[in-house]
C-alpha cells in the first residue's frame, strides 16, 4: 500500500498514464485525467455517457473496472447536492445522537393496501422512525400506488400520535415516467410525507430531476440501490459503488443504502466504510486500505446518511454501531417483521438493543468487545429482545477480518 501511495502521489493532472507492470492478476492500473472543459456542468448523465458510455465494450479490451474518480472544486460546485442533508434531516426530525432505525415492510409483494398499513404502523409503534416501501413496490395489481400511500400515511399519523415522535415512510414513488413520478411525490406531500424514495434504476436524468423537486418542496430523498450489483460486484469488470456513492452525492440524494458488511449482501468492512465516508465526509482523504484513491473535497455539499440494509438483526448492534457509527440508518426488515412476536416486538427489540448500546458507548465501554454481553443484560428487562436474540442468535461472524485483496499493491515503477 506505502508503494502504491508513492505511486497516487506521482499521477499526472492529465493524460493518460498506465502502470508498466501488472500486478499478482495480471492487471493494469491505469489514471486518465480529463480536461474539464469536455464535460457539462450539473450532468451526472453527461459524466457517466462520457466516462463509462462506450469504454467498456472495446473489443481489445478484456475487462476494466471503474475504481475511483476524483472531481475538481470547480465541477463540484455545478452540483446541488443532497436536497435535505444529514444535518436538517436530523433537524426535522428531532432526533440526535444515535443512528436512525429503520425496516423495509414485508412480504415485498402481495399485501393489499389495508394489510401494508397495519405493518407500517406496528413497526413505527414499536419504536422505529422510518418504514420503507421495497425496491419493486410501484402500482401493482394486489395494490395500487394511492391506496398505498393513503394507508401508509394514516399509519405514520397514527404511530406519530401515539408515541409523539416524529415518525415516516419512504413512499415509493418510482414508476414508469417522469410524469408519474412528479403526480406521485406531490400526492406524497399533500399527505404531510416528509419523504420520497426512488430507485437508482429510474437513471440519472430522473434523480437528478427529482431531487430538484425535493429540494423545492422540502422533501427528504431516499435512494434504494437497485440493481447496482449487476456492474459494482465483479472485481475485474464494471464500476465500484463507491464512484456510484459520489455520482449520488452529486446527482443529490439524501440517503443512500451502502451496505452493512455484517448482513446477508456483500461488501468487506473497510471497504464499506469507504463508500460511508464518501456519503458524509466534508473532505475525503485517500484511504487506500478502505478503497479509497483520491482525496475529494466536497466543498459544502451537504452530506448523504448511508442506510445499512440487507439481512441485519438486532444480535449485531453492536458491530453496526462500532463500524458506522450515529449518521446511519440501520433497517431492519426481516429483523424486525421476522420476530416471532410479530412486528412491534421486533421493533422494540431493536430500540432497545440501540439505546442500550449507545449508552453503552456513551458511557465508554468498548462497545466491539462488550457488545453481546450488553445486549444481553438489556435482554434480562426487555423480553422482545431476548426473544430476538433467542431467534437469530449470537453473532460468530468476525467482523474485523477485512479483504482487501482487490488492492493489492501496485509494483513500484521506479
Ligand atoms: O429489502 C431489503 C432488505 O431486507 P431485509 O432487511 O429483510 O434483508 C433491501 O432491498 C436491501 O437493503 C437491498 O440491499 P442494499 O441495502 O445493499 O442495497
Ligand atoms: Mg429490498
Amino acid at each position: 500500500m506505502d508503494r502504491q501511495a508513492d505511486r497516487l502521489r506521482q499521477v499526472p493532472r492529465q493524460g493518460i498514464q498506465v502502470d508498466p507492470v501488472p500486478n499478482n492478476e495480471g492487471q493494469y492500473f491505469c489514471y486518465i485525467a480529463y480536461d474539464l472543459s469536455l464535460f457539462e456542468e450539473g450532468s451526472i448523465t453527461n459524466v457517466t455517457a462520457s466516462i463509462i458510455g462506450n469504454v467498456f465494450s472495446f473489443k481489445p479490451l478484456k475487462a476494466a473496472r471503474l475504481e475511483d474518480m476524483r472531481f475538481p472544486a470547480a465541477y463540484v460546485k455545478t452540483f446541488a447536492g443532497p436536497p435535505t442533508g444529514i444535518i436538517v434531516e436530523r433537524e426535522r426530525l428531532d432526533k440526535f445522537g444515535r443512528p436512525l432505525l429503520g425496516a423495509t415492510t414485508k412480504p415485498k409483494l402481495g399485501l393489499s393496501g389495508r394489510n401494508y398499513g397495519r405493518v407500517v404502523y406496528e413497526g413505527l409503534k414499536g419504536g422505529l422512525d422510518f418504514m420503507k416501501d421495497d425496491e419493486n413496490i410501484n402500482s401493482q395489481p394486489f395494490m395500487h400506488w394511492r391506496d398505498r400511500f393513503l394507508f401508509v400515511m394514516d399509519a405514520v399519523n397514527k404511530a406519530s400520535a401515539a408515541t409523539g415522535e416524529v415518525k415516516g415512510s419512504y413512499l415509493n414513488i418510482t414508476a414508469g415516467t417522469m410524469e408519474e413520478m412528479y403526480r406521485r411525490a406531490e400526492f406524497a406531500k399533500e399527505l404531510g410525507s416528509v419523504i420520497v424514495m426512488v430507485d437508482l434504476v429510474v437513471g440519472w436524468t430522473a434523480i437528478q430531476s427529482i431531487s430538484h423537486w425535493c429540494r423545492q418542496n422540502d422533501m427528504i430523498l431516499h435512494m434504494h440501490r437497485a440493481g447496482h450489483g449487476t456492474y459494482t460486484r465483479q472485481k475485474n469488470h464494471g464500476v465500484s459503488f463507491r464512484v456510484i456513492a459520489k455520482w449520488l452525492r452529486l446527482a443529490g440524494v439524501d440517503h443512500v443504502h451502502a451496505g452493512t458488511a455484517v448482513g446477508k449482501l456483500e461488501g468487506d468492512p473497510m471497504t464499506v466504510q469507504g463508500y460511508y465516508n464518501v456519503c458524509r465526509q466534508s473532505y475525503t482523504q485517500t484511504d487506500l486500505p478502505r478503497g479509497i484513491f483520491f482525496d475529494q473535497d466536497w466543498v459544502a455539499l451537504r452530506k448523504v446518511l448511508p442506510v445499512a440494509s440487507g439481512g441485519i438483526h438486532a444480535g449485531q448492534m453492536h458491530q453496526l454501531l462500532d463500524l458506522f457509527g450515529d449518521d446511519v440508518i440501520l433497517q431492519f426488515g426481516g429483523g424486525t417483521i421476522g420476530h416471532p412476536d410479530g412486528i412491534q416486538a421486533g421493533a422494540v427489540a431493536n430500540r432497545v438493543a440501540l439505546e442500550s448500546m449507545v449508552l453503552a458507548r456513551n458511557e465508554g465501554r468498548n462497545i466491539a468487545e462488550e457488545g453481546p454481553q450488553i445486549l444481553k443484560d438489556a435482554a434480562k428487562h426487555c423480553g422482545p429482545l431476548r426473544a430476538a436474540l433467542d431467534t437469530w442468535g449470537e453473532v460468530t461472524f468476525n467482523y474485523q477480518s477485512t479483504d482487501t485483496s482487490d488492492y493489492t499493491p501496485m509494483p513500484s515503477v521506479a
